[in-house]
């Protein structure tokens, strides 16, 4: 009998996906907070128009309300996590145990957006908002540490695309730039509001040499994507995975790239795709059907996020799992996601790079190698074996 190598069966354990060191990019802080913590903030602040008071029952709720395949409508849901987020004690806690929970779920670095403008309500100024968040994400990272997770977060400050506040905003995210805030964003509905009403905003960060991403080709396709990059300058596309009708599939299995779609490609356009989200609100029909699968084959620069865990009942772990169920994705696949995103984060060049080199990397090489350490060495013949 001859003695045979076979490579172990690739496919990641559900454990090892989220012990994997992971980099989410598109994350709402007011799409995140924990059932219970919705109930507690609502009982502290005398918030009545709940749904639901039971965390269980609520998070249900979310979900399915979230699921209606509209935009528009999944949107409705966030005046009732909006509504308890008024308080800087409120917004401190919903900050810290965002960071808490993506720390457990294997995130390394995150960056969790929001829109300040919905949070003076309890009387707060902008910049009060942003420092209760900021002080919030400090605090989870230091808990995270303390149960034997690091995590790095920044903000991300949103806009919201119907509203008239975005220069404001704009100059809210340049003013916290070096303290906790790494860039700017535009929200909400995306139909009838084109990302160029905010140019001012856009023009006024560039001119910083700041950065930013715009939410574009989620509920609206191409132009919303082709404005957000060739008016508005985006450094990264929030969604963008319209960019799919620009691609053709022909029968053969060859593949012709629009002009845009090969822009988006060539220019290393950041995608930051969110599977379950999209299943929500109609922008793709299944996980199998979802275009990351061509847009990943296709080497655009890809990268894998959560959108709303609270609405989608999901965390960055599970989105990579329905993935590896849809399209056999293995632990070099996730670690390709995981670049990518770290990659086109918006922290310096030597952060990313260290990120990278010293913590996704090495964590990737542990946890491919672990099934050498699971069990009797195979000398000889060869065992299959899940790993
Ligand atoms: O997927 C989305 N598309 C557009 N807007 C969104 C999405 N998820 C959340 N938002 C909105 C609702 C939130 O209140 C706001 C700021 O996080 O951003
Ligand atoms: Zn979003």
């Amino acid at each position: 009998m001859t003695s045979q190598t076979v490579l172990p069966r690739s496919t990641p354990s559900r454990d090892q996906i989220r012990r994997a060191p992971k980099v989410l990019l598109h994350d709402h802080l007011d799409g995140g907070l924990r059932p219970s913590t919705v109930v507690e903030l609502a009982r502290d602040a005398g918030y009545t128009r709940l749904p639901e008071t039971d965390p269980d029952k609520l998070a249900l709720w979310f979900r399915e309300a979230a699921d209606s395949g509209s935009l528009e409508r999944y949107l409705e849901t966030f005046s009732h996590t909006v509504g308890v987020m008024q308080t800087r004690d409120a917004l401190v806690r919903v900050a810290r145990e965002c960071a808490e929970d993506l720390a457990a779920d294997g995130v390394v670095y995150a960056e969790v957006r929001y829109a300040p403008e919905q949070h003076l309500e309890g009387g707060l100024s902008l910049e009060e908002v942003v420092e209760a968040v900021n002080e919030g994400f400090r605090e989870g990272e230091r808990a995270a540490l303390a149960a034997g997770h690091r995590i790095r977060v920044g903000a991300l400050l949103t806009a919201m695309r119907h509203a008239a506040r975005s220069l404001e905003i704009a100059e809210l995210a340049n003013q916290y730039r070096d303290a906790g805030v790494v860039g700017f964003d535009i929200a909400g509905a995306e139909a009838g509001h084109p990302p160029t009403r905010h140019l001012d905003a856009f023009e006024f960060l560039k001119r910083e040499n700041n950065h930013f991403t715009i939410h574009a080709g989620e509920a609206f396709g191409l132009p919303s994507i082709w404005q957000a990059l060739q008016w508005c300058g985006a450094d990264r596309l929030g969604h963008g995975v319209r960019i799919i009708d620009d691609i053709q599939v022909r029968e053969d299995g060859t593949v012709r790239l629009g002009r845009l779609a090969s822009y988006v490609r060539d220019k290393r356009i950041p995608l930051e795709l969110c599977p379950s989200s999209n299943l929500q609100t109609g922008a793709a029909s299944s996980y199998a059907e979802h275009p990351i699968g061509l847009l990943r084959r296709l080497l655009f620069r890809a990268t894998v996020n959560t959108d709303n865990r609270l609405m989608s009942h999901t965390s960055l772990s599970q989105e990579f799992e329905h993935l590896v169920d849809a399209f056999g994705y293995t632990l070099d696949d996730i670690q390709w996601f995981s670049v990518n995103a770290m990659k086109s984060a918006f922290i310096p060049f030597d952060e990313r790079l260290a990120m990278i080199n010293d913590v996704i990397k090495p964590g990737y090489a542990a946890l491919k190698s672990e099934w050498l350490f699971q069990g009797p060495v195979v000398t000889s013949g060869f065992a299959e074996r899940k790993g």
